[in-house]
């Protein structure tokens, strides 16, 4: 097995005038729980997409699982998965339909789909459509469409946006759960108790580049703060706050 789930090496991208990802290098190992945190426009999403091969970077490389993200390995999806938002569902489809869809495109049989519905708390809700899930159910169906296929790997871009505290509880269950079976969690989130609570490590983002790497409590420590918070504020100058 590959040292390490994720390496990335000296990532840059580019929109026109905007350097939206500027030297970015971390590395995230097997089974870890790995946070990336930064404010809007931090470039946290453009790295991730660059990680998960959905985007090329002008420079730099990035391997997932010991293999180039670019260009795509088709070997790689099977392994991967990757939280879309719940924009991407198909259209009209119920919860269950999305899932049985996203199952058969991975192989995966029907009664597995169902298992992840229930493992998200959404089988009383198969039969509705997506655009009548409320954001919380639709946010937890889009997590079990990234789990269906029972990856090695997990991307999530801010998972619990938008939930309200007790789903965002019972999401922390379930990512908690996934991650002590084995796989590599990663996420962005914009709160940082979650990322205090759920983050073996994290990598606190600005203006296209890291700012510093490690478990909450060392950054805490290092830094002479009491809170994640604190950390945060001192870094980038800025609240954690949309
Ligand atoms: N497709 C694009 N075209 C042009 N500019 C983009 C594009 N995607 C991102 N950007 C710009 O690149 C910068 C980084 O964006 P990115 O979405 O990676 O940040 P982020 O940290 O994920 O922000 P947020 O927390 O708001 O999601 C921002 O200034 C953004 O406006």
């Amino acid at each position: 097995m590959p040292e390490n789930a994720i390496r990335a090496e000296g990532l840059r991208k580019r929109y026109g005038e905007t350097q939206a990802v500027d030297g970015v290098s971390f590395e995230v190992e097997h089974g870890e729980f790995y946070g990336i945190l930064g404010p809007n426009g931090a470039g946290k999403t453009t790295t991730m997409e660059i990680v998960e091969g959905l985007r090329e970077p002008d420079e730099g490389t990035a391997q997932i699982l010991g293999l180039p993200s670019w260009p795509r390995d088709r070997g790689l999806l099977r392994r991967i998965g990757v939280q879309l938002q719940a924009s991407a569902f198909f259209e009209r489809l119920t919860a269950r339909e999305q899932i049985h869809t996203f199952a058969a495109l991975y192989d995966i049989p029907a009664s597995r789909a169902d298992n992840m519905l229930e493992t998200v708390g959404l089988t009383d809700k198969a039969g509705t459509r997506e655009d009548k899930l409320s954001g919380g159910q639709a946010q937890r169906l889009s997590i079990a469409c990234a789990l269906v296929h029972d990856p090695e790997l997990v991307f999530l871009d801010e998972p619990t946006t938008g939930l309200d505290p007790q789903a965002r509880r019972n999401l922390w269950d379930l990512l908690r759960k996934i991650n002590s079976e084995g796989r590599t969690v990663v996420l962005t989130t914009h709160y940082m108790d979650e990322a205090e609570t759920l983050c073996d490590r994290v990598a606190v983002m600005d203006n296209g580049k890291v700012l510093r790497v490690g478990p909450p409590q060392d950054l805490v420590q290092e830094l002479g703060v009491s809170t994640l918070e604190d950390v945060f504020l001192q870094l980038t100058g800025r609240e954690y706050r949309e």
